[in-house]
């Protein structure tokens, strides 16, 4: 068996995971990510009960349970770069024996569900709207450092890839599908399908200017009028990708909850953010129990 060096599985004094701070015993099979530290208490006041309240950086932690079940609430920060963290430790509280540092022979699946915000690209999907991203493409590379080419959707990657004629210098999109049963739990009427572009900046990843010119004044544009076997580019954040990506490949499965709150097509913003998220903090939970 493989024993893991104490600079590569990192446990800290009282034998927590590095970052997050976390015992194994402190976390829930379903787990809410959010971008937000201050968005994790909008959940779980909600709850019945709170039993773990652990901060460190910008991984706020709860778990509790929601009409009788149990669930723990993280915040990721913003950015891929904080999810390779969340995920590979999540993973390894469940699916790694912290005493022999060795793999479990038996893996545990997490339910892996974000409740995040994002700006819509179609001016058909409004603010205020909440939409499940049923694929995600990374332009962020994180996929690309593990061994990820089973779990990409390659004809869309090659097709995006045509489409986009992406500037050499920066890295190719990694598409990846949500967890089909997920989706299927949280689908309705009330939300949009979607197909979500998760990129490492807020601005000029996501085509907006300030004060600095982009590379590619068209992005957007061509983001928006991508199509490939149906299925056009909704939204843009900055996670989802990359929790797609990582969930799939350690076996757990994941879905992204948006809540709409910018519309790039028309230049709209929400009038009310919180009341927005609101919304779809409660769709969630409802989802999840019902
Ligand atoms: O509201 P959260 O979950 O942070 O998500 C979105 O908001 C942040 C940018 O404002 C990025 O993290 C983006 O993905
Ligand atoms: O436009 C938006 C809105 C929220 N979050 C993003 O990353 N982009």
């Amino acid at each position: 068996m493989n024993h893991l060096a104490a600079s590569e599985l990192i446990l800290n004094q009282d034998g927590s995971i590095y970052h997050l701070n976390l015992l194994p015993e402190q976390i829930a099979q379903t787990i809410l990510l959010v971008g937000d530290q201050n968005r994790v208490e909008k959940i779980t006041q909600y709850f019945d009960t709170v039993e773990v309240v652990v901060k460190k950086r910008e991984f706020h932690t709860q778990t509790g349970t929601y009409k009788g079940k149990r669930i723990t609430v993280i915040s990721t920060g913003i950015g891929t770069d904080n999810i390779d963290i969340v995920l590979n430790e999540l993973d390894a509280l469940v699916n790694i024996d912290f005493d022999t540092r060795e793999i479990k022979p038996e893996h545990t699946q997490l339910d892996i569900i974000r409740i995040g915000t994002s700006g819509s690209i179609q001016q058909e999907i409004p603010v205020d709207s909440i939409l499940l991203s049923h694929l995600a493409v990374g332009f962020d590379s994180l996929l690309h450092f593990y061994q990820s080419d089973e779990i990409q959707l390659e004809d869309f990657n090659k097709a995006l890839e045509r489409h986009l004629d992406i500037y050499d210098r920066n890295s190719k999109p990694y598409v990846v599908a949500a967890d089909q049963h997920l989706i299927a739990q949280f689908s309705s009427p009330e939300v949009y399908e979607g197909f979500t572009g998760s990129n490492v900046g807020f601005y000029a990843p996501q085509g907006r200017v300030l004060r600095l010119p982009l590379r590619d004044d068209n992005m957007k544009g061509k983001l928006a009028t991508f199509s490939h076997r149906g299925k056009k580019i909704t939204n843009l954040e900055m996670e989802t990708s990359a929790i797609y990506g990582l969930s799939k490949m350690l076996g757990h499965r994941a879905l992204s909850v948006n809540s709409i709150i910018a519309n790039r097509a028309t230049g709209n913003f929400t009038s009310d953010g919180a009341q927005a998220i609101d919304k779809t903090i409660r769709y969630a939970l409802d989802k999840l129990v019902g």
